[in-house]
């Protein structure tokens, strides 16, 4: 089994809270500013996952257990503390609606510049700019400056750009849950024949019952550390009880 993807004991903190009361600094600073002014929370602690090449994988957990700090790190758009993330071959994330998107450019221009940030060519975009645009079913609408768009439309034509770069990986956060309900599924049928070929997929998603007619591993996250790590139907049942 080739390995996709290997996450080698990943911690990340944040910072809980940014604002001190004025006490609170005056008391720090005639203290000679011993000790950390800010609270700091583990978003992920010591966390280690391998996925193989192939695999269809569920991150699940209730909200803030650390589900999309995983995958920000998978993708590579977070960088962990400490420990080490390795991916292999080509990922693709759609993480956050609009993420890699600019504003003021027309939606033709932002498939050329989401297509380079994803690894294609500009002939790669050429060849594929038109199934980009039926897939996405943008239309009239493809020269228009996408800070008019709206979510569902960010997502038509992110999750289109982002499948015809023909990724290895594939991580999905929840935003399939702007898109509407035909375009929704048409993404499920191109998750599935994505899962069919062979490609890794990691999905972030809370609809249980998606995730257990795409995915055959589930791992379930508890305050930023691997509760369970399994068959999917044994995690959303944990998740359920
Ligand atoms: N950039 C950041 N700065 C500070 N705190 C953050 C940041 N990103 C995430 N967090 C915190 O880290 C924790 C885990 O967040 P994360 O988004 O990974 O949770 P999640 O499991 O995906 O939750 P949800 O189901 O609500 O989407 C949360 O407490 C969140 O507030």
């Amino acid at each position: 089994m080739v390995t996709a993807i290997e996450v080698s004991d990943i911690s990340k903190q944040f910072v809980l809270r940014h604002t001190r009361s004025l006490k609170e600094a005056v008391v720090w600073l005639a203290k000679g500013r011993k000790g950390d002014l800010s609270e700091k929370f583990h978003a992920l602690k010591n966390v280690s996952v391998e996925i193989d090449a192939g695999e269809t994988v569920a991150l699940l957990g209730l909200n803030g257990s650390g589900k999309s700090t995983l995958l920000k790190h998978i993708s590579g758009v977070m960088l962990p503390d400490t420990g080490t993330v390795k991916t292999r071959g080509r990922v693709a994330g759609l993480i956050e609606v609009g993420a890699g998107f600019h504003p003021d450019l027309s939606g033709r221009d932002n498939v050329f510049l989401n297509g380079a940030i994803l690894g294609m060519t500009e002939q790669q975009i050429n060849d594929k700019f038109d199934d980009i645009v039926e897939f996405s079913e943008i239309g009239q609408f493809i020269d228009t400056e996408v800070k008019f768009y709206s979510s569902g439309m960010y997502l038509r034509l992110a999750f289109s750009v982002a499948v015809h770069t023909d990724p290895e990986v594939f991580l999905i956060d929840e935003i399939l849950a702007v898109g509407d309900e035909p375009f929704q599924r048409k993404c499920i049928d191109k998750i599935q024949e994505l899962a069919r070929d062979g490609k890794t997929l990691v999905v972030v998603s809370h609809d249980l019952d998606l995730v257990s007619r795409i995915c055959d591993r589930g791992i379930l996250m508890e305050h930023g550390n691997v509760k369970f790590d399994g068959p999917i139907h044994e995690a959303v049942s944990i998740l359920r009880a």
